[in-house]
């Protein structure tokens, strides 16, 4: 049966992470942390909105089948705006809903890029009390590993161009897509 085409599919310049591949190391990922939290009852997924949102679904189902009990929270911030560098500025759109003092929290994260994003949340964090604070990122590019914080939980590495797809987008498009991809230089240009 031949596969019906998509309205992006002209965009793609070249896929980099299939679905296939996101669905396995979602679920290793989901085991490695369940094997480090045995012993623990209820861990809390702090999901960073927009671009996590597609793994922190994807995620939580797979810890769930494997590991602790899980609440979700959720926050938004962003510093991309529309464009494919870091704006440098950090902006908080949606704070969380409940106390997290006490807890062990796991921010989830789609992507670590500049590592700015990431920095400046878990110093937010940080004066929440939570009873330990653990990230996981579905995603890093080079540039994380000379700025962001120490990561244990990393899907996988990217090469430093901006990509789109699975929650991260171009201009608030592409979240969509079920896989990671760059795309053609062209669309990045139209903006
Ligand atoms: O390591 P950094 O360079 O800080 O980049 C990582 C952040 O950038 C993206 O969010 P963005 O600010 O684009 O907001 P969005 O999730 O709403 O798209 C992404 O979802 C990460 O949260
Ligand atoms: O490569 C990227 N794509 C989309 N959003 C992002 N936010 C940081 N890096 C990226």
């Amino acid at each position: 049966m031949q596969s019906q085409s998509r309205w992006y599919d002209a965009d793609i310049e070249r896929v980099l992470i299939t679905e296939e591949e996101i669905r396995a190391k979602t679920d290793e990922l989901a085991k490695q942390v369940a094997d480090d939290f045995a012993g623990i009852d209820q861990v809390v997924l702090v999901g960073v909105l927009k671009g996590a949102a597609m793994f922190m679904a994807d995620f939580a189902r797979a810890l769930g089948r494997v590991g602790p009990a899980v609440e979700l929270e959720f926050m938004a911030a962003s510093s991309y705006g529309q464009g494919t560098t870091s704006s440098g500025v950090v902006r908080v759109l949606k704070d969380l809903d409940r106390d997290i003092a006490g807890k062990h929290v796991l921010v989830v994260e789609d992507i670590v890029d500049s590592g700015l994003t990431l920095s400046w949340l878990l110093k937010y964090l940080a004066s929440r009390s939570a009873a330990s604070v653990t990230v996981v990122t579905l995603f890093r590019k080079p540039a994380a590993m000379r700025s962001a914080p120490p990561l244990k939980y990393i899907g996988f590495d990217l090469p430093p161009e901006f990509v789109v797809g699975y929650g991260l987008d171009f201009g608030e498009r592409y979240r969509e897509l079920p896989y990671v991809a760059v795309l053609k230089p062209e669309v990045y240009a139209r903006g």
